[in-house]
C-alpha cells in the first residue's frame, strides 16, 4: 500500500516487470549525442536563464488550510515567490544528492527525497480511500521537520498529511489520486479534491501562462498558491478525479532530460552525487567508469545521459517512467525499455489491448500536437523533464495532459524552438515534438496492425 505523499523508490518499486521485447532497430534517429555534451566551456553558446531574466509574476493570494490539530491556523499572505524561506532546513531550491548539496539555484524545485529509500509499489485506489477515511485526530507530525527531510519519518508523514486535510465532504473524490513516479513528500491533497505540489517558482510561472494560453485544455488547472504547515505549494486540477480506478502511465517528454544550464553548473562546479552512482550500479553495475568508481560517485548530467541512452529518450524522444493498472499494480522498470518494439509491448499492456482506448489516446495526441505546434508559450520555452500523463478506465473514458513544468524555462527573445531540431548546446531545443511524432507513428502502427 502507498500514501498519498509516500517516498516513490523509482529504481526499485517494480512489482511486475515488464518483460522485455527484443531490440532490433535502435537509435536510428538518435537526437541525443554524448559527444556534444563533453563540449568544453569556452565552445558553448549557453543563455543566461536565470530567474532575473523571468519576466515578474503577478502577486497571488495564498492560502492556508486550516489543520485542526495543529496550533498554527488560517493565514494568508501575498506573493510567496522567495525562495529557501526555511534556511534551516533543507532548501527548496536545492539539490539533495548524498555526494554534496549543489549550490542552490533560483529556480530549481525542492528535490527533497532521491529515490533511496525502498518502499512497496502504489496500491488500487480502493486502499487509497480507506486511508482517506481514517480519524482526523490522528494528526501528530511536525511541519517543521517536514520539508526536505530525507529519513524514515518520511514513511510516516503520508498518512499525518493526508489526515490533516480537514474536508469533511470532498474527503473521497481527494482521496482518489496516486503518484506514478517523481519525488515522494512533492504532493499532498488539497481542498476540493485539488492536488497540491511543492511549491517551485518555474512550475508557478508556467501554470500560470498556461492558463492564458491555448495549452489550457492539456495541462492541469492551476489555482495558485496554497500553504499548508508553513509548505507553499502549488495547487491544481487532480488529473485523476471522475476516473474509476484509472490506469495511469507517465511518459517522459524529449530527447533531453537536463537544462543546458545543468551542464554549465556542472562544468563550473562539479558535484559528484553518490546516490546517483548507486542508482546507477543497481542498473548496470558496469556502466561508471574507473573514475566514477574510484569516486563512487556521478555527475547527475551524466546520470541523466546515462538514463536517456539507456532507454528510449535518445531514440525516440520520450521514454516510458511508469505505468499504474486498474488493479494496483505498478510498474516503473522502464529504464531499458529503449526500442520500438519495448515501447509498443508496454504501451499494448498498458491499454490492455483495447482498441478504442488506443484510439482515443492516439486523437488525444494529435490534437494535441496541432495545439503545441501553435502554441505562443510552447515556442518561447525549453520543456525540459515534462511528462505527459495517460489516464484511462474501464468505461473508457481516457485523457493526456501535460505536467511537470519544474525544468520548463522560456528561451530568451527573439529565439524561439521548433522542439524538432536536434539538440546543439546553445540552441535549447528539447525534442518534444519529434517523441510526440514518433509516440504518434506508434499508437498508429498499433493501430493498423490491429486492423489487418
Ligand atoms: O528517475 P531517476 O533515475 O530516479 O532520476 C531522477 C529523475 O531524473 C528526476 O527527474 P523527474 O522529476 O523529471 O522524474 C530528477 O529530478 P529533476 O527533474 O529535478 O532533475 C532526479 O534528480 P534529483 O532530484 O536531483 O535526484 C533524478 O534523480
Ligand atoms: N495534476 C496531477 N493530477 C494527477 N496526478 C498527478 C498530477 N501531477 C502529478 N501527478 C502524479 O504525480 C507523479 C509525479 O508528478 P511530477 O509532477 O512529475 O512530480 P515530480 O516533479 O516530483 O517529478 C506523476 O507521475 C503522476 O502520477
Amino acid at each position: 500500500m502507498r500514501f498519498f505523499g509516500e517516498k516513490i523508490p523509482k529504481y526499485q518499486m517494480t512489482k511486475a516487470p515488464v518483460s522485455q521485447a527484443p531490440c532490433q532497430s535502435m537509435g536510428e534517429n538518435n537526437h541525443g549525442s554524448l559527444n556534444e555534451l563533453v563540449e568544453p566551456v569556452t565552445q558553448m553558446k549557453h543563455q543566461n536563464v536565470r530567474c532575473s531574466a523571468v519576466p515578474a509574476v503577478p502577486q497571488l493570494v495564498v492560502t492556508c488550510e486550516p489543520t485542526p490539530s495543529r496550533t498554527e491556523h488560517k493565514t494568508t499572505k501575498t506573493s510567496a515567490l522567495s525562495f529557501c524561506s526555511h534556511p534551516d532546513e533543507e532548501s527548496v531550491c536545492s539539490d539533495s544528492g548524498i555526494g554534496g548539496s549543489p549550490a542552490p539555484s533560483l529556480f530549481y524545485r525542492k528535490l527533497s527525497n532521491s529515490s533511496s529509500t525502498v518502499l512497496s509499489p502504489a496500491s488500487s485506489f480502493e486502499e487509497y480511500d480507506e486511508d482517506f477515511s481514517e480519524p482526523c485526530s490522528a494528526v501528530t507530525h511536525n511541519s517543521q521537520t517536514d520539508v526536505g527531510s530525507d529519513t524514515k519519518n518520511d514513511l510516516l508523514k503520508p498518512r499525518n498529511m493526508v489526515n490533516s486535510s480537514p474536508l469533511p465532504g470532498p474527503l473521497k473524490a481527494a482521496s482518489s489520486w496516486v503518484q506514478v513516479v517523481g519525488h515522494a513528500g512533492n504532493f499532498r491533497t488539497g481542498p476540493d479534491g485539488k492536488l497540491l505540489k511543492k511549491f517551485c517558482e518555474l512550475e508557478q510561472r508556467c501554470l500560470q501562462e498556461l492558463m492564458a494560453d491555448t495549452l489550457r485544455p492539456y495541462v492541469p488547472g492551476y489555482y495558485g498558491i496554497t500553504q499548508q504547515d508553513r509548505q507553499d505549494y502549488n495547487t491544481m486540477d487532480n488529473l485523476l478525479a471522475g476516473f474509476h480506478s484509472p490506469c495511469i502511465m507517465d511518459c517522459k517528454m524529449g530527447s533531453r532530460t537536463y537544462l543546458e544550464e545543468d551542464l554549465r553548473r556542472a562544468r563550473e562546479s562539479p558535484q559528484p552525487r553518490k546516490d546517483m552512482y548507486e542508482k546507477m550500479v543497481v542498473v548496470d553495475p558496469a556502466a561508471p567508469t574507473p573514475e566514477e568508481r574510484v569516486q563512487q560517485a556521478v555527475l547527475k548530467t551524466r546520470y541523466m545521459q546515462w538514463r536517456e541512452s539507456l532507454s528510449s529518450t535518445h531514440t525516440l524522444g520520450f521514454r516510458i517512467e511508469g505505468i499504474q493498472k486498474a488493479n494496483g499494480t505498478c510498474n516503473t522498470n522502464f529504464k531499458k525499455t529503449k526500442c520500438k518494439e519495448q515501447v509498443i509491448q508496454a504501451l499494448e499492456d498498458f491499454v490492455d489491448k483495447s482498441i478504442p482506448i488506443l484510439r482515443s489516446y492516439l486523437k488525444r495526441l494529435e490534437d494535441l500536437r496541432q495545439v503545441l505546434e501553435n502554441s505562443a508559450f510552447f515556442r518561447s520555452h525549453e520543456v525540459v523533464g515534462s511528462s505527459l500523463l495517460f489516464v484511462h478506465d474501464r468505461t473508457g473514458k481516457a485523457g493526456v495532459w501535460m505536467i511537470d513544468f519544474g525544468k520548463t524555462l522560456p528561451v530568451p527573445p527573439p529565439l524561439t524552438l521548433d522542439h524538432r531540431t536536434p539538440w546543439r548546446e546553445g540552441n535549447r531545443e528539447d525534442g518534444y515534438l519529434w517523441g510526440l511524432d514518433n509516440f504518434i507513428d506508434m499508437l498508429t502502427t498499433m493501430l493498423s496492425a490491429r486492423a489487418e
